[in-house]
């Protein structure tokens, strides 16, 4: 499952984020695995489910389907523990760099109130400008990876030179068990100085911070968006940064309860809500659900849980959804259930590759792929878009 690392200093809201993005579906799915551990849990992302087009009842495995969208799995690492000087081990230290080399994509909350200041501590509303937290972050991510690939780096530059070693490879090995690619290095690497002799300690900091930009890239969640004076620093962050959802893991949280309780319709992720039971909701409930409505749905669209992680996943990370099944004639796996699975791929993916996301057997067994939407066999260097129904043959 790919994993998002939700991080963020103290007092921002992570817990409030990774609670409402993890507890409401968790029960309705029909898999064993809720909490993987203390602090890494099954959220989702959504998508279109071909069901409704196709017109035919699904029966998820590895996902649900709730009214024809589709919630495909992924797991989410609470990062607890960052404040500045943490890759020097301040804080709880640097314990939760394990969870950060884990991670695919960052979440960074941060408190776009301003109403925390820099270590978490409780401020006035807007004393504090949230900008100055997405520096600190950054800063402690690329410090700690830094000081991983600046181990013995000089010896190491010999080395490359006496035994013409491949400078890209080197330092692939380097920063090996972070999680980082050999195509992200590569690609971190153009623009720069060729002769790696000449590299000062600021131009390794700047290679490291390119290489996270690439490998892990982070989305930042504007937390506690509901306060007031939150969306002027919002516009001031968006200046700055493209990647940014406006949130409110509070309204959220508030939602997902009130739905649980049948006293709202609502779906993560949805720009409204319905009261079901006026009669059962007192004066003040009916308040702070009409506050919501007007200073975060009506405001931003959504309340930015599901929105921030389909954007980490179908966006930063470039990910498609496709269906593998056995018979292409009824959409089933051998069991005869209906669009079983639902996979998150890398786009730009073909056949064969979806068969070893499958599993590695598939992969090596790949005999030809079908696309059963089309009832149509299809070439092994065919790019997948997002939605395929596709049947693999195998010998
Ligand atoms: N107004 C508002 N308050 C929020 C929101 N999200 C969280 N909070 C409040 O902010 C405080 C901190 O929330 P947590 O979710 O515990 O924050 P955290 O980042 O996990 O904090 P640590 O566990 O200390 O790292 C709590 O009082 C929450 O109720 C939000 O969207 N709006």
């Amino acid at each position: 499952m790919i994993q998002i690392a939700v991080t963020g200093k103290p007092n921002v809201g992570k817990s409030s984020f990774f609670n409402s993005a993890t507890a409401s579906k968790v029960e309705m799915a029909n898999y064993p695995f809720t909490t993987i551990d203390a602090n890494k849990a099954v959220a989702h992302v959504t998508c279109k489910c071909p069901c409704k087009e196709l017109n035919v009842t699904c029966n998820p495995r590895n996902s649900i389907c709730i009214d024809g969208t589709r919630l495909i799995p992924i797991e989410l690492i609470d990062v607890a523990g960052l404040v500045p000087g943490a890759h020097e081990g301040k804080g709880l230290g640097n314990k939760f760099l394990d969870d950060l080399t884990q991670a695919k994509v960052f979440l960074h909350v941060i408190d776009a109130s301003g109403s925390t200041d820099e270590e978490g501590n409780p401020v006035d509303l807007g004393s504090h400008d949230p900008l100055e937290d997405i520096g600190f972050l950054e800063n402690e991510i690329v410090m700690w990876m830094y000081g991983i690939l600046n181990r013995n780096w000089t010896r190491l530059i010999r080395k490359v030179g006496a035994e013409h070693l491949d400078i890209s490879k080197v330092i692939y090995d380097q920063l090996s068990g972070t999680g980082i690619m050999l195509e992200d290095i590569i690609e971190a690497l153009r623009g720069f100085e060729p002769d790696y002799t000449k590299w000062e300690e600021k131009d390794l900091i700047e290679l490291t911070r390119k290489i996270l930009n690439i490998a892990k890239p982070m989305l930042i969640v504007a937390n506690k968006a509901d306060l007031p004076g939150a969306d002027k620093n919002i516009e001031r962050i968006k200046e700055k940064y493209s990647n940014v959802v406006p949130a409110s893991a509070e309204s959220e949280l508030a939602l997902v309860r009130a739905a649980e309780s049948g006293l709202i319709k609502y779906v993560s992720g949805d720009s409204d809500f319905e009261i079901l039971n006026p009669e059962k909701l007192n004066a003040n409930q009916i308040k702070a659900l009409e506050y919501i409505r007007t200073n975060i749905l009506e405001k931003y669209g959504s309340t930015g849980i599901q929105e921030a992680l389909n954007k980490a996943i179908f966006e930063l990370l470039n990910m498609i959804v496709v269906y593998p099944v056995q018979d292409e004639h009824k959409f089933t796996d051998q069991k005869g259930n209906v669009l079983p699975d639902g996979i998150l791929v890398p786009k730009g993916s073909n056949p064969h590759e979806l068969a070893y996301i499958i599993h590695s057997d598939i992969g090596d067994k790949f005999m030809f792929a079908v696309d059963a939407r089309k009832n149509m066999r299809i070439a092994s260097d065919y790019e997948l878009i997002d939605g395929d129904i596709i049947s693999i043959t195998t010998h």
